[in-house]
């Protein structure tokens, strides 16, 4: 029962079926998904392509509803939270990010300007983030169109961590960064879950950022929750050969 207490972010029996023409079932995206998280954690998603990795982000911050079963923050169901408020604590870095036509240290203040801070908090904090993140001045005046994709993720997460959310959701983060950029945000990223207790939820390919950055890892395989351990216990050559695996036999399904 004390778990249960603790739990920041929770799911009981989650299930996610989409509606496709001829299925009136519907076709499986996640099954049976249940798990906690606690504060401060910092949890990896792995699987192949396909796995319901994004779907799960999804329903963490309500982009989808779940057909059946149960999401809680701090205890509290999730459908009792107004959405915008929910967004504002669980916050979700998609795999790609639109600026809407604003430059980049527009886009960056943008979300404090919604939330009414003072501007001259807004212009500290934003400052703050540009410096953190090493983002170049030259950057600032651009629009989205004028960004590299990496470029482009590096705003996307700095846009996120100005919010200050108690849980971030992040889609391949790191897909696009230079090795070095990417090192640099996973290690901001693990000095916030410990000095913030920011819980970070963070889908990755890339084993190698998984195996050094989290403290726990999920493992989905066609839309089901194979494992759920923590880092120090996975076997992470077992895991990296049974995902090439998983994803060789996904390509040929595909042709
Ligand atoms: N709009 C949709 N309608 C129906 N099924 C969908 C839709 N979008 C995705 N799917 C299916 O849902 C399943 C899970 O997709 P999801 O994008 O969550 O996988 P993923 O693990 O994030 O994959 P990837 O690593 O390739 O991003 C896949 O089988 C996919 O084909």
């Amino acid at each position: 029962m004390e778990t249960l207490l603790k739990a920041k972010l929770r799911l009981e029996q989650v299930n996610l079926y989409t509606k496709l023409s001829g299925n009136a079932q519907g076709y499986p995206i996640l099954q049976d998904i249940s798990f906690e998280v606690s504060e401060g954690d910092r949890i990896a998603i792995v699987g192949p392509s396909g796995a319901g990795k994004t779907h799960l982000l999804r329903l963490l911050n309500r982009l989808s509803e779940p057909t059946s079963g149960k999401i809680y923050l701090d205890n509290q169901e999730y459908h009792q939270i107004p959405v915008l408020q929910l967004r504002a604590q669980v916050t979700l870095v998609p795999q790609e990010s639109k600026l809407l036509g604003m430059t980049v240290k527009e886009a960056l203040a943008y979300p404090l300007v919604l939330r009414g801070l003072p501007k001259q908090t807004i212009q500290q904090r934003v400052s703050d983030w540009i410096e953190q993140l090493h983002i170049p001045d030259d950057w600032l005046g651009r629009t989205e169109v004028q960004l590299s994709a990496g470029q482009r993720q590096l705003v996307a997460i700095a846009r996120a961590l100005i919010i200050q959310p108690q849980i971030l959701l992040l889609d391949e983060p790191t897909s696009a960064l230079d090795a070095g950029t990417a090192y640099r945000v996973m290690h901001i990223l693990t000095q916030l879950a410990q000095s913030h207790k920011t819980t970070i939820l963070m889908v990755n390919h890339q084993l190698d950022i998984a195996q050094m950055f989290c403290t726990r890892l999920l493992h989905l395989a066609q839309g089901r929750l194979l494992s759920n351990q923590s880092a120090s216990s996975v076997d992470w050559n077992k895991l990296r050969e049974s995902l090439i695996q998983a994803e060789a036999e996904v390509n040929e399904e595909w042709g």
